[in-house]
């Protein structure tokens, strides 16, 4: 059986019509199942011809835990997948392109990642990206709940504040809806957070052992003398747009003190991170490397959590309690159904709960606007 297995996953690679896209007969025979009888995982990326979506499914290709991986577009699909299906790595590649393939694409997966949407150009905000996008979200959800509706589902289209609220009405109409199971990504404000912090020479305050202080340095001695931004952990609540995007910077791992100036600059380089990046590439589209990286990360934990790792924790735009709104980014754990603990916000000093007060302001609006989308 196993030998057999082997056999026909090797003569698919030999043909390669046999294995990059949707409809040929040689794909449905081929093994799911990860090297060494370990079950893998489905993932299917929707948008995956895209800026996030080409690097997000080599990322994807990578990752041990990944047996199946269906990459979706409504253009390129054929190309990407034929590229990426060349990585000689376990999990087996199958493209899909376009509105009647979107069923396919789907079917039986136990991940969703959706990056499909248009990104800014300069002058926009995330918000403006929302006539477009919305309906985006939506067609793409209803296709989720129809033929996978026990999938996990990681949301990126911006405005993450809005298409998070949609996501959760298109489900609920359709008598799908999990709070557990969807979850948008706000990583890549983690991410930054983490690589600005670090770039505070920080060093061990003798003084107070269990404290350690922080100095700002300029750019190129950061550089040098700064931390290893992946022994930084920064908490970002709130959601994923300007003042939405809450670094608590008083709850840092390792516990450091910032000067009023420090935290000033970094909760607006953080907040502003996008905008950076935007404005950099001059009308050329949005992040696409860091957001990949960023969407990697948070889908390996996603898939850690389902196999059933422990004290997985990352930082996401979920269904929430921990404020009055119904969404909200905090720090969760993940398992195997999914979100099984949301965390509370802990103690905030005075900076962040003015910072949490404008937040939820501009989140409540955001959060309207997705579920009058689906509702109206
Ligand atoms: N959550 C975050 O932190 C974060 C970070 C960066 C970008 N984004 C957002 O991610 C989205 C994608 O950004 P990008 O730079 O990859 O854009 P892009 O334009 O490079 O790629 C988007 C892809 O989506 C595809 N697409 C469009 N409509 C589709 C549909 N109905 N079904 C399937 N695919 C469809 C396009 O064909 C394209 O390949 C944008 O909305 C952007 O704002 C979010
Ligand atoms: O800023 C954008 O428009 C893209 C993304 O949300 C980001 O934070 O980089």
């Amino acid at each position: 059986m196993e030998v057999n297995q082997r056999i026909v996953r090797i003569s698919a690679h030999l043909n390669p019509s046999n294995i990059q896209m949707e409809g040929s007969s040689g794909l449905k025979r081929v093994n799911c199942r990860a090297k060494g009888g370990v079950p893998g995982f489905k993932v299917a990326i929707l948008g995956a011809a895209g800026g996030i979506g080409q690097s997000l499914s080599m990322l994807m290709k990578m990752n041990p835990l990944v047996s199946v991986l269906h990459l979706y577009d409504v253009v390129n699909a054929p190309g990407v997948t034929a590229d990426v299906s060349h990585m000689d790595t376990g999990a087996v590649v199958r493209g899909f392109l376009g509105q009647p393939q979107l069923e396919n694409a789907l079917t039986g997966m136990d991940l969703v990642i959706v990056p499909a949407g248009v990104p800014r150009k300069p002058g926009m905000t995330r918000d403006d990206l929302f006539n477009i996008n919305a309906g985006i979200v939506k067609t793409l959800c209803e296709g989720i709940a129809k033929c996978c509706p026990n999938a996990i589902v990681n949301v990126i289209s911006n405005p993450v504040n809005s298409t998070v609220p949609i996501a959760a009405e298109v489900f609920k109409k359709a008598g799908t809806f999990d709070p557990k199971r969807l979850l948008g990504v706000t990583t890549l404000d983690v991410v930054r957070a983490n690589t600005f912090v670090a770039r505070f020479k920080i060093i061990y305050d003798y003084q107070k052992p269990e404290c350690l202080k922080t100095y700002v340095l300029g750019l190129s001695d950061a550089e040098v003398l700064g931390v290893d931004p992946r022994d930084v952990n920064v908490p970002v609540v709130g959601g994923h747009a300007g003042v939405t995007i809450l670094p608590l910077l008083s709850q840092v791992n390792p516990p450091s003190s910032f000067t009023k100036e420090e935290i000033n600059y970094l909760t607006n380089r953080i907040q502003n991170g996008g905008t950076e990046v935007v404005e950099a590439k001059a009308g050329a589209g949005s992040a696409t490397l860091s957001m990949a990286y960023a969407a990697a990360k948070f889908a390996d934990a996603c898939l850690r959590g389902l196999k059933g790792d422990v004290g997985v924790v990352e930082c996401s735009y979920i269904t929430s309690q921990v404020t009055e709104l119904p969404f909200f980014a905090t720090k969760v754990r993940l398992g195997r159904t999914g979100v099984e603990e949301i965390f509370a916000l802990g103690p905030l000093n005075e900076y962040e709960r003015a910072g949490l007060e404008k937040a939820k302001k501009e989140l409540a609006d955001s959060i309207q606007k997705g579920v009058a989308f689906i509702k109206k």
